[in-house]
């Protein structure tokens, strides 16, 4: 058995005698049967004229049955997964029934619904001279009735798994809601479905009881295998157990099948893998972007929104900006991009892309592209596919819209890997997919989601300069969500800083660093950033100590003292001289910053301090975490920025 291939902890007898037992008694009444077949009469018991007549039967039954289901279930199950209406308990109830429901009640609710006297057989006679029962229509509809649930409750488990943020995607490409269904939505809950329609198939083949009450047991019409077994049981024992051999070996393919090919998900996992350690996009040639870019920007789309609802906030940008979106978590930052791209009740967003407003456009028809954090690359199409994706949903060629894409995953460097799956591809080379995939469909307006956060310290390096050449030829506006500085300062024209929703401040990075609105942007930015209130030669800290400044301000207003760790100096004893700011503090923690060390030092003057100085200093100093050492910054270090 598989089982023993690997070793795993040995199982609890407790449980592992049960399981056993539970075993056994399933495969008891199965090894019967194999048992009790007469195997020398088994081709003759299955190619009598009567069996024939009902496999042919079972199987025009049970493919007629699917096929309803698909047609019928299919929408429910997405209806059941993604709309939220009134009753949707009650419909789900209602859906379900038919698989607890004891099937020989099941055709007495078959007959008094479609039946000759029932609520609608009167009307489908005269209309359309259709009588269900003892017509293998009949048959059908039983045989629908309690094999559809099965479809229903697979597909829509898989759909409820999917997360949205692949649909979304596909609809910020462009892609109309049908399109999405049918392009990514079904094909990536194809196993989900597969399952669904095998088990839906395999039911209504071995349908009995709802079958036998509503639609009869006439030979040719709406005998089955089933109803035959059951007839045959009483005439011709040996016969009957041939033919449930037939339909159990039949069921066991099914879930063979099923097993081996769709619980394991998409069929990528033997593909080649790039080999560890060797990382094609490192030994791909960077393509000179200059060279390429000529076809870049298809036009300049400048930007004008007016949020409002969770955000408050108006943004204008010129064409070509880059906007570092910055702020705390639940500030506001992925609300803010959902608004524009139309995709939440949360905020609305009144916008303008270039001379178009098109506040009222759906997400697909807005030209707002979203590379959402994880890339959210579609797992079942090739890089290739999934940059085509945009084009084609715009309706260009099939032709045309993949050498385009060819062109911008080349632009990309990753025009080698035009051929592989997303599960395919390392973290860096699908966040340049996802990029080219983005920017292939001609957006107005570039959002990206932390572009770079799944990404390791070197690789974010390099996709970091990528993406900053491949921005530059971007001739809408782009804003990028980001936790990290250095992209924030190393990418944006502007650095948006949100609180609670609103913008706390929109400025270029510079001055953003040079004067950061918040304690949280000044760390985040690196910086020592101290609130307190304008005295006549510095500031008095809301900590309790005090700091004197080259630059005074105003007195009595709120404002931060700023300062850059490497102007905080540390001494073992109490300097002397020049340095106006001294205070005595207790170093907490020692973390490394490049080629720098990093100091926080908890001081009562100011609470938390930072240094950063070179390893060799700290060394001199002989600092360790708890060590009591004395902060110093000069007066003309410090800059006082009013709230
Ligand atoms: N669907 C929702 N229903 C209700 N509140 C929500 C919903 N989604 C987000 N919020 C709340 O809205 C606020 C803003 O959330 P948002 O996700 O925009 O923040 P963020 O700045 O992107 O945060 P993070 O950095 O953690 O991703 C948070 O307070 C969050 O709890």
């Amino acid at each position: 058995m598989t089982a023993r291939r690997t070793a795993g902890p040995r199982p609890p007898l407790l449980l592992a005698l049960p399981a056993l037992l539970a075993i056994a008694f399933l495969m008891l009444p199965l090894v019967g049967i194999l048992v009790r077949t007469r195997w020398s009469e088994l081709g003759e018991h299955l190619t009598t004229p009567g069996s024939l007549e009902a496999l042919r039967l079972s199987l025009v039954v049970s493919f007629w049955a699917l096929g309803l289901s698909l047609v019928l279930g299919v929408p429910m199950a997405w209806l059941l997964a993604r709309v939220d209406f009134r009753g949707k308990t009650v419909v789900r109830s209602l859906v379900l029934l038919p698989m607890v429901l004891p099937p020989t009640v099941g055709g007495v609710a078959l007959l008094l619904g479609f039946g000759r006297r029932g609520l609608l057989g009167p009307f489908l006679d005269d209309a359309f001279g259709i009588t269900l029962p003892f017509h293998t229509s009949g048959a059908v509809v039983a045989a629908t009735f309690v094999a559809m649930p099965f479809l229903v409750i697979s597909l829509e488990g898989a759909l409820g798994g999917l997360r949205p943020g692949y649909e979304e995607t596909a609809a910020s490409l462009g892609a109309t809601p049908l399109r999405v269904f049918f392009t990514v939505t079904l094909p990536m809950v194809a196993p989900g479905l597969i399952a669904g329609a095998a088990l839906t198939w395999a039911r209504a083949l071995g349908e009995f009881g709802a079958t036998i009450t509503f639609a009869g047991n006439l030979p040719g019409v709406t005998q089955t295998l089933p109803l035959q077994v059951y007839l045959l049981l009483q005439d011709d024992p040996e016969a009957a157990t041939s033919l449930s051999l037939l339909l159990l070996v039949v069921a066991m393919a099914v879930l063979v099948a099923l097993r081996g090919r769709w619980t394991s998900g998409h069929a990528v996992r033997d593909a080649p893998h790039p080999t560890p350690g060797e990382d094609p996009v490192a030994r791909a040639p960077e393509p000179d972007a200059d060279a390429l870019a000529p076809s870049a920007p298809a036009g300049r789309w400048s930007l004008h929104a007016e949020v409002t609802g969770f955000n408050e906030l108006t943004l204008d940008a010129e064409p070509g900006t880059t906007i570092a979106v910055v702020g705390e978590n639940g500030a506001g930052k992925t609300t803010l991009l959902r608004a524009l791209l139309g995709l939440t009740p949360r905020a609305h967003a009144a916008l303008r892309l270039g001379d178009d407003d098109v506040t009222t456009l759906p997400p697909h028809r807005r030209g707002v592209a979203w590379v959402p954090q994880d890339g959210a690359l579609f797992p079942h199409l090739t890089a290739l596919g999934n940059t085509a994706y945009g084009l084609r949903a715009q309706g260009t060629g099939r032709a045309e819209a993949r050498s385009r894409a060819r062109l911008w995953l080349d632009r990309l460097g990753v025009g080698h890997l035009a051929d592989r799956r997303p599960a395919q591809l390392s973290g860096g080379q699908a966040q340049r997919v996802a990029l080219a995939r983005a920017l292939a469909a001609q957006p107005r307006l570039l959002l990206l989601d932390e572009p770079l956060a799944a990404l390791d310290q070197t690789t974010r390096a390099r996709v970091r300069h990528t993406l900053r050449t491949h921005l530059a030829g971007f001739g809408g506006v782009c804003l990028i969500v980001t936790h990290d500085p250095v992209e924030a300062v190393s990418l944006a024209d502007r650095v948006l800083v949100l609180a609670h929703g609103r913008a706390l401040q929109d400025a270029p990075p510079a001055e953003v660093t040079r004067n950061p609105r918040s304690p949280w942007v000044a760390r985040m930015l690196g910086r020592n950033a101290w609130p307190g209130t304008t005295t006549v030669d510095g500031l008095k800290l809301a900590a309790g100590g005090s700091v004197v400044v080259a630059e005074p301000v105003a007195e009595g207003s709120e404002a931060l003292a700023i300062v850059a760790p490497e102007a905080v100096s540390l001494h073992r004893e109490q300097p002397s001289g020049s340095p106006r700011n001294v205070w005595p503090g207790t170093v907490r923690e020692i973390t490394a910053a490049g080629s720098r060390l990093r100091v926080l030092v908890t001081s009562r003057a100011a609470a938390d301090v930072v240094s950063e100085i070179t390893p060799q200093a700290a060394a001199e100093l002989a600092i360790a975490d708890g060590t009591d050492v004395w902060c110093s910054v000069k007066a003309t270090e410090i800059t006082l920025v009013p709230l």
